[in-house]
This record gives C-alpha cells, sequence and structure tokens, in this order.
C-alpha cells in the first residue's frame, strides 16, 4: 500500500547548518499495517510523515501509496486519500463551527461539493452513529461548537474525521502526548478500533514505548534519519521496554536522549 523508496530529506543544504533529517529511509507497509514509530530526539520521525504528506519536497527517492507515485504530488492533492492527525488538538477542528459542521467538512473531502457541504440528514444519523463510537456522549452534542470540548474530546472528534471517508493511509503524529493519561488511552484504543474495523494502513509516532509495542502490528526506531530497528512477529511480542532500550543503545551506540519516552 505505502512504498518508500531510498528517501532523504536534508535542511539548510549548502548552509553551515546543513541537517540531514532522512538519510535513505526504506519502508514498506501492506494494507491494513498498524506501525508505530520511536525515536530519539530529531530522529527524523515527524520529518519522514512529513515528507509523506507533502508538507516537504524530498530531495532524493520516491514514494508511492497504491501503486500511484505520488513523489511530486503537492500536499492537498495527496490529502485526498491520507488522514493526519497532529498532537495538538487544536489543530485539526474548527473551534466555532459545530461538531456536525466539522464532520459534514470531513465527509465532503474528495467529493465536489462547491462553497459549503452543509449538513444532509441521512449524514447526520451517520455521523452520531460514529460519534457513538468514542463513547464520550457527543453524539447528543452535535449542534455544539467544537470549541466547548475538551483537548481529548476534539482529538479523539479529529481521529474520526480524519478517517470518516477512510484514508489510504493514516499519518498520527503523537496525536495522544498532549492529553491525560485517561483520555490518552481511550483515544489509543479508539485508534485501534477503527484502525482494525477499517483495515487502514497507518503510521503513529508515539513517545510512549510501551504503547509501541501494545498498539499496531510492527515497531520501527528511527536513529540520526535511519531507520535502525523493525520488529514485528514473534520478535516483536517477546520485546518488552527495557529490552528495546537496551537494543537501541547496543545498535546505535547512543544512549537513548529522549527524556518524554525514558519518562512514559
Ligand atoms: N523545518 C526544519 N528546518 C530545519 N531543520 C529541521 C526542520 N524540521 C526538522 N529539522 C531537523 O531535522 C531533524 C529531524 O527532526 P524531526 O522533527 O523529524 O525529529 P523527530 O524524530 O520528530 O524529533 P522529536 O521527537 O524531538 O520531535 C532534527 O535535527 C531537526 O532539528
Amino acid at each position: 500500500m505505502l512504498k518508500i523508496e531510498a528517501l532523504r530529506k536534508a535542511f539548510g543544504q549548502g548552509s553551515n547548518n546543513e541537517k540531514l533529517a532522512l538519510a535513505e529511509v526504506n519502508l514498506s507497509l501492506q494494507e491494513g499495517e498498524f506501525v508505530t514509530i520511536i525515536g530519539g530526539n530529531g530522529a527524523g520521525k515527524s520529518t519522514l510523515l512529513n515528507c509523506i504528506s507533502g508538507v516537504y519536497e524530498i530531495d532524493e527517492g520516491r514514494i508511492t501509496l497504491d501503486s500511484v507515485d505520488i513523489t511530486f504530488d503537492p500536499e492537498y492533492k495527496r490529502s485526498r486519500h491520507i488522514g493526519r492527525v497532529f498532537q495538538d488538538p487544536l489543530r485539526g477542528t474548527a473551534y466555532d463551527m459545530t461538531i456536525e459542521e466539522n464532520l459534514a467538512i470531513a465527509f465532503a473531502k474528495g467529493k465536489s461539493v462547491g462553497l459549503r457541504p452543509g449538513v444532509a440528514k441521512n449524514d447526520t444519523a451517520l455521523f452520531k452513529e460514529r460519534l457513538e463510537l468514542l463513547d464520550l456522549g457527543l453524539e447528543n452534542r452535535i449542534k455544539q461548537k467544537v470549541g466547548l470540548l475538551s483537548g481529548g474530546q476534539r482529538q479523539a472528534l479529529t481521529l474520526l474525521m480524519a478517517t470518516i471517508v477512510k484514508p489510504k493511509l493514516l499519518l498520527l503524529d503523537e496525536h495522544t502526548a498532549a492529553l491525560d493519561p485517561t483520555i490518552a488511552r481511550k483515544v489509543l484504543n479508539l485508534t485501534r478500533k477503527i484502525v482494525a474495523e477499517e483495515k487502514l494502513c497507518t503510521l503513529m509516532i508515539t513517545h510512549n514505548m510501551k504503547a509501541s509495542l501494545e498498539f499496531g502490528t510492527r515497531t520501527i526506531m528511527m536513529h540520526e534519519g535511519k531507520i535502525m530497528m523493525d520488529l514485528q512477529g514473534q520478535e516483536r511480542s517477546n520485546m518488552t521496554v527495557d529490552r528495546l532500550i537496551e537494543q537501541f543503545e547496543k545498535r546505535s551506540g547512543a544512549e537513548l536522549d529522549n527524556d518524554r519516552m525514558l519518562l512514559s
């Protein structure tokens, strides 16, 4: 479903501050594969997601989604097939529009709807049904403005919006990091449920090593712009957080420097 070949991305090329953020990244994901991504500070995790979604142009390499070469497609074109949720709960929703209107905009993705999508009656029924999945009571508040919701409620809604039209790829960039632990777990469980039900090809960055092994089907660890560990199957099931840190230090020759990862 997703194929990344020899991806290279540097910032500040030719300057004294040149930084190679991604060096020869190769990664292939099958349909329904749910990959968690971990790594130290500045390992290249967000840059990888930004290159896939088209926020950054890449220097070298090729990105193919569902057998279509999207390497040179602009971000807006890729967004028709790629759903994305960021760390900041304020980023994915329009605060002065209602829950229903926000969902209608997401639902209209890829359709030709003119200036304003509007909310059809049947759509409202579907939105309520989807909102019930969240188990946050939002199905009874669809006429309320999103600005009234808590961070966790907004993030759960953003996740629903990113997947209400099935994307070919779902990118989650630490989407639970800003939430308190209870709601973070709820949103993670919901993520797992939606990804499994829709068989979504998913990449999820997390700083929580335990969650990186518990959620998803495969875990990759990045270091200095490269994928230095790719765990799946039995090897992943047998992995513990302590052994993960040990393996990281052994393979990289460095200490893991991501405090958030170590403290979580
Ligand atoms: N827009 C940018 N301009 C210049 N350098 C950048 C830019 N974005 C990222 N970098 C650099 O590229 C490298 C990789 O950064 P990236 O944000 O991808 O790392 P990360 O693994 O997501 O780290 P963290 O967990 O700390 O967010 C870092 O050295 C970073 O400083």
